[in-house]
């Protein structure tokens, strides 16, 4: 067979396809698979050739099966460079050394059996949710921000949120500001003129330039200021224990190389950003979501209560054991993707998948919104069902776990603490509340917002205490 880059629109000579990609560019991607018949494309936008992957089979292959090539970044030169984020979590080569150390510090204190000693902290923190819930039930999405932020600012430095407006988790709402504009897609002439860098900072048409300086620098002092706090804490010999100080002072004894210490800040930084939006985003479609179904609301709710006795919750280590109320989680992370294209890779040496060429440094993108609506994988995409996932036995048969698409892939993909955090939030509101549309409203249309992150369109619900 002749081998060939993977079909695709041609676009403008110096925009590529910039302006044919919609808001909502993974269903722009599943059109143009289909118009060209092969779920592999190829396009460019600017000096980026980008390929996508629309199926299942072509992202286990590539990402998962071939990650040892796969697993880079692309670079944004606004973001990476001038605002110095290169050596973030997210966006660190996976041929730096770096990349494989965050990810050993990282699955050392978040996931497999270390999650459990998160359990106490992950239930105190869901019974403060309980308690301003009943007492504020029409702020739920200030107590769900609080709750995520609460989470992860003590894992990570052992720093206690008090309230919800925070001064740390004011610092952390900065800095996600501020990257979400340095990474405004089309925004800053030296992401696809690279050449544009070497520009003078007072030249008329190097803004970004100065933009990215100031931004620098405050992007630095917000990682800087959580990451200073633990270590006085630690020096006035009075802290909580958490990811920073347990890598600072392993075994009790003071951490002294600067390299280290570097990498568990970066480490730390990145685990606020990788939680805040993404926890918040599943949580509220669940809320959403329940508003809408009653009937599962209740089954699930049957579930529970035959769990536990009433005034007494199941402990965290019970709740992968309710096979309905996983079904719901598992049925709302495919329902309403919280990323619906993960994060961007790139490949870094030439390739052959099937009949199909990849150039090295191409930045090669996972449609997971296209793989979890897929028809064939999940017969009625657009219905939400939590039944889905109940398996039939041999005859019914059920559809695959969408957990191993919406968390990502390869040497990139997410920590496993986000499901325990999750399911006892939701665990926590089925079991105590009961959550309505108000009386008389129209069902809404769920809708979802575009971005990195998506969220369903909030709509009005009505939450009250349940009886048990
Ligand atoms: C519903 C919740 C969450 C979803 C859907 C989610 C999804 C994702 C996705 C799609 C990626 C990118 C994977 C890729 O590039 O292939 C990712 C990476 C990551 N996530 Fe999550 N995430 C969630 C919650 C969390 C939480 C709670 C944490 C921290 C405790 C976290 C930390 C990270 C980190 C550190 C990465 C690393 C990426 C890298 O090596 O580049 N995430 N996540």
């Amino acid at each position: 067979k002749r081998i060939i880059l993977p079909p695709g629109p041609k676009g403008n000579f110096f925009t590529g396809v910039k302006d044919q990609i919609s808001s909502t560019p993974w269903k722009t991607y599943v059109q143009w698979a289909e118009y060209y018949k092969s779920p592999i494309i190829s396009f460019w936008v600017y000096n980026q050739r980008i390929i996508v992957l629309n199926d299942h089979k072509s992202v286990r292959e590539l990402l998962d099966r071939r990650a040892n090539i796969y697993s880079d970044r692309p670079k944004s030169w606004m973001f990476h460079e001038l605002c110095g984020r290169g050596k973030s979590v997210f966006n660190i080569s996976s041929l730096d050394s770096r990349h494989s150390k965050y990810r050993k510090l990282m699955q050392h204190e978040l996931s497999g059996r270390a999650i459990r000693e998160y359990h106490s902290l992950l239930e105190s923190e869901a019974d403060i949710f309980v308690e301003s819930l009943t007492k504020e039930p029409h702020a739920i999405q200030q107590h769900l921000r609080r709750n995520t932020a609460g989470v992860i600012m003590n894992v990570a430095y052992g720093y206690t949120v008090t309230e919800n407006h925070d001064p740390f988790i004011r610092v952390a709402e900065q800095a996600a500001k501020i990257s979400g504009w340095a990474l405004a897609p089309g925004r800053w002439i030296v992401d696809y003129y690279p050449i544009a860098r070497f520009l003078p900072s007072w030249f008329p048409f190097a803004g970004f330039k100065r933009q990215g300086e100031e931004w620098r620098r405050q992007l630095d002092s917000l990682l800087d200021l959580p990451h200073k706090w633990v270590k006085t804490q630690m020096a006035q010999g009075n802290f909580a224990q958490s990811f920073t100080s347990r890598f600072l002072k392993p075994n009790g004894v003071d951490f002294i190389d600067a390299e280290e210490e570097d990498i568990v800040k970066w480490a730390a930084g990145g685990l606020y950003a990788g939680a805040s939006d993404t926890t918040v985003s599943a949580l509220t479609s669940f809320i959403l979501l329940m508003a809408l179904h009653p009937d599962v609301q209740r089954r699930a709710q049957h579930e529970i209560d035959d769990f536990s006795e009433p005034g007494q919750e199941a402990s965290i280590s019970e709740l992968p054991k309710m096979t309905y109320l996983t079904s719901i989680f598992k049925e709302m992370l495919r329902y309403a993707p919280v990323a619906n294209m993960a994060l961007a890779h790139k490949v870094i040496q030439d390739d052959i998948y099937q009949c199909y060429r990849i150039p090295k440094n191409s930045t090669v993108i996972a449609n997971t919104w296209a793989i979890l609506h897929d028809p064939t994988l999940f017969p009625e995409p657009f219905q939400f069902n939590p039944d889905r996932f109940i398996d039939k036995g041999s005859d019914g048969g059920s559809n695959p776990d969408p957990r191993g698409y919406t968390f990502g892939y390869g040497r990139r993909s997410c920590l496993q603490f986000a499901e325990v955090s999750i399911l006892l939030i939701m665990y926590r509101v089925l079991s105590r509340f009961q959550v309505s549309l108000p009386v008389g409203a129209d069902v809404p249309q769920v809708e979802f917002t575009p971005g990195i992150t998506s969220h369903i369109k909030p709509f009005d619900v009505v939450i009250t205490p349940r009886r048990r």
